[in-house]
């Protein structure tokens, strides 16, 4: 079986981070495997607490499971402070992982800070040259790039301009734009559109987290960077359409087992 890794937060609750990252690799059919850089005390109205790991504990959890386990893939999500980024750097210089898909987790869906602003140059210095694919969603592109993101034309430009700080691809979601909900990928030489129809809901909590992992199971699973995303699109927009109302604020998506089979996923 293939494996995934996890470098990422805790939901509390259940719908995003290390939480939504196991459940689709598991639905996916891909072996589930975490590092924990925090804990939050989370629902699906807001986050109430955070607690950082120190990164004695952080380097720990790397190195147990590369000193023992071949990995296919990872995603990388909360990462919460510099410390966490410099050491995640550190560990992975080390083993060599590959792909990385980079979910650059800045601000929560209920506005609380995941990663601390001073936290951000390390990210870009550290992390981003790392990664094999980051996927970004519009306020987390504007945040790197440091100007605003607002249409079609421009999320291709700031794909573009993502892969020169670093990434080997940019995938930039359109989610929070009105209309089709459309990503677009610059895989260092072509643009590629993914458009899904937008589901009128407010159970939306997690997807970036579950879009992620979800590109980074197909990848452990051996398909190239375009296919998996255009797998992973799918699968993230039947997790939207069925979401579960499950909370009072944003509920999560849903993650269905049965939808994957050896072809790929059922449409
Ligand atoms: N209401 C929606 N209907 C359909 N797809 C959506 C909707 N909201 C987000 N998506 C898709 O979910 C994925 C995650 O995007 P986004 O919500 O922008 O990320 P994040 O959770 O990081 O803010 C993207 O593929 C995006 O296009
Ligand atoms: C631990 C953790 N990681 C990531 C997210 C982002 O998910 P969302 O953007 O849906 O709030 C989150 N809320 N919590």
């Amino acid at each position: 079986m293939k494996t995934a890794l996890t470098i990422a937060g805790s939901d509390s609750s259940g719908g995003a981070g290390i939480q939504a990252d196991l459940k689709t690799f598991s639905a996916l059919g891909v072996y589930g495997m975490s590092v924990l850089t925090a804990v939050t005390a989370q629902n699906t109205q807001e986050v109430s607490d955070v607690e950082e790991l120190s990164p004695k504990i952080i380097a720990g959890q790397i190195d147990a499971i590369f000193q023992d386990i071949d990995v296919d893939s990872i995603k990388i999500g909360m990462l919460s402070n510099e410390q966490a980024i410099r050491v995640i750097a550190e560990r992975l210089n080390v083993y060599r992982p590959y792909p990385v898909v980079l979910d650059p987790v800045m601000v929560s869906k209920s506005g609380y800070d995941l990663l601390r602003p001073a936290a951000k140059n390390a990210l870009l210095t550290e992390l981003l040259p790392m990664a094999t694919l980051i996927t970004p969603n519009l306020k987390e592109t504007e945040a790197l790039l440091g100007y605003p993101v607002t249409t079609l034309r421009e999320m291709e430009e700031a794909a573009k301009a993502l892969v020169h700080l670093g990434p080997r691809a940019a995938l930039v979601k359109g989610g929070h734009l009105e209309g089709e909900a459309v990503d677009v990928l610059f895989d260092g030489t072509d643009l590629h559109h993914f458009s899904g129809e937008r589901v009128q809901t407010k159970n939306t909590h997690g997807t970036g987290c579950t879009l992620s992992s979800a590109i980074a199971a197909f990848m452990a699973k051996g398909r190239p960077l375009a296919e998996a995303v255009t797998e992973a699109k799918c699968y993230i927009q039947r997790a939207i359409a069925e979401g579960l109302s499950i909370g009072h604020g944003h509920g999560p998506t849903h993650h269905f087992h049965e939808w994957y089979t050896k072809e790929g996923i059922k449409k």
